[in-house]
């Protein structure tokens, strides 16, 4: 008999609860030839910061970006506890934008990284306190579509010849070639489309050094899309980073003082244009063979105007982030500006504070301590202990400006570019 079922007798639909309490035991150890963690999920990556590269037998960190777009899950709540070195707990919401860094008793590091409802609505807002909408993200298609549009349309690579890799960053790759009609040794970035954390960021590659023309700042020829790969072509700066530099000698005042002032002029310039770098640090500053300083690696900026008076997401590399930044209180310029003073310690004692701690523990470290100051040690002049005092003030209103800075009585010390030469030749 044939089985009929009568309205009466139609199963009722369970409903099942979303789980609660969940926790999710994961153990991660640092793998000591790559200095990465391993075992994390995937989407904590975005948070720890990709695998570091390696300078000179040293591994440099790597800039981490908004970990708001690893995940749209609506889960509520997770909880996971990472057991190794470190140990961390989240929440995602379904307009992610929380996270909490927690010390191994288990306390919360730091309040700026609750994740009390008001912190959410807090950093979802816009510094009037509006909620903003969330952007919506391009499709592939879409975002391949406009940055065609923008770049010159023409295949660069018949017109270049002798190409070798010079550099890797978290972007892509750097190669050296040369131009077949002017024979000008020339840097060609390529960065793969479907590589990236954020693709979206690659705009700025193209636009902010088209648009920004300075002496101190890297100057960039033209932009192709080669199948999936952005290629941007630049001027070839010949005496490597500012980094090599620090790590092997120690810079006098003097020096310190030339290469600060021309960076501060590009940042000036950038930050009089609405631009924020996000990456500033001795890695992003290359150094010509005239002793000229030149500001790279736009590929992190983030643009200021009437409507976006500030920015919130969470961009930089963790040891040069300002506290505002990582507290996720919407900041501008000044965010740079910390960064820099964090800069001009690592001229003096070759790394910035908190270097030996992960990631994550400096980042704890910046928004829950005193601003760092320069060690006694370095037997610093006075004038080179306020420049950098005014610079690493937690209070970015009250932090001095690029502008301010070029008029701060430790720049009376700057010569002429040309006075870096003789450490470049001895590098
Ligand atoms: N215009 C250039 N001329 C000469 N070398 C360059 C140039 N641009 C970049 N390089 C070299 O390539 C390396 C990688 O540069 P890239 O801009 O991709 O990233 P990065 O600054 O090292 O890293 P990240 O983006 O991860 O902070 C640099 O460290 C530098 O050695």
């Amino acid at each position: 008999m044939p089985f009929i079922r009568t309205k009466s007798k139609r199963l009722k639909k369970t409903d099942i609860s979303t789980p609660s309490n969940f926790e999710h035991r994961i153990h991660a150890v640092i793998d000591p030839t790559t200095g990465t963690l391993t075992g994390l999920p995937k989407q904590w990556h975005a948070f720890v910061g990709p695998a570091p590269t390696k300078v000179q037998g040293k591994f440099r960190p790597r800039p981490i970006i908004d970990p708001s777009t690893i995940s749209s899950t609506e889960i509520s709540s997770i909880k996971t506890i990472v057991r190794g070195d470190v140990q961390y707990s989240t929440s995602f919401y379904s307009r992610p934008y929380s996270s909490m860094v927690s010390t191994h008793n288990g306390n919360a590091a730091s309040t700026s990284f609750s994740t009390s409802p008001d912190f959410i609505t807090k950093i979802n807002g816009n510094a009037n306190g509006h909620v903003v909408p969330q952007q919506k993200q391009l499709s592939y298609e879409q975002f391949r579509q406009i940055l065609a549009s923008i770049v010159d349309p023409n295949d660069p690579k018949p017109h270049f010849e002798k190409f070798e890799q010079i550099g890797e960053g978290s972007t892509g790759f750097v190669m050296a070639a040369i131009s077949k009609s002017t024979g000008v040794k020339v840097a060609i970035k390529r960065m793969d489309l479907l590589k990236q954390q954020r693709r979206e960021l690659l705009f700025n590659e193209v636009t902010i050094m088209r648009d920004h023309k300075h002496p101190n700042i890297v100057r960039m020829y033209s932009s192709h899309l080669v199948m999936d790969e952005l290629w941007v072509i630049m001027e070839f700066i010949n005496a490597g980073v500012l980094t090599d530099l620090i790590t092997k000698s120690r810079l006098n005042e003097m020096c310190i003082a030339t290469i600060c002032r021309q960076c501060l002029d590009a940042l000036r310039y950038l930050h009089s244009h609405g631009v924020i770098h996000r990456d500033i640090k001795s890695d992003s500053i290359l150094l010509m063979s005239d002793g000229t300083t030149k500001l790279s690696d736009f590929g992190f900026c983030g643009k200021l105007n009437g409507d976006m008076p500030r920015r919130r997401s969470l961009v930089g590399t963790p040891y040069w982030m300002a506290p505002e930044v990582i507290s996720r209180i919407p900041y501008n310029t000044a965010a740079d500006i910390w960064s820099f003073g964090i800069m001009v310690i690592e001229m003096i004692q070759s790394e910035p504070p908190h270097f030996a701690e992960q990631p994550l523990t400096a980042m704890q470290k910046i928004v829950a301590e005193p601003a760092p100051r320069l060690p006694t040690t370095a037997q610093a002049s006075s004038e080179l202990d306020s420049f950098v005092c005014e610079m690493l003030v937690r209070d970015p209103s009250r932090r001095s400006t690029a502008e301010h800075l070029m008029n701060h009585v430790f720049l009376k010390k700057s010569q002429h570019h040309s006075v870096i030469v003789p450490l470049l030749l001895t590098n």
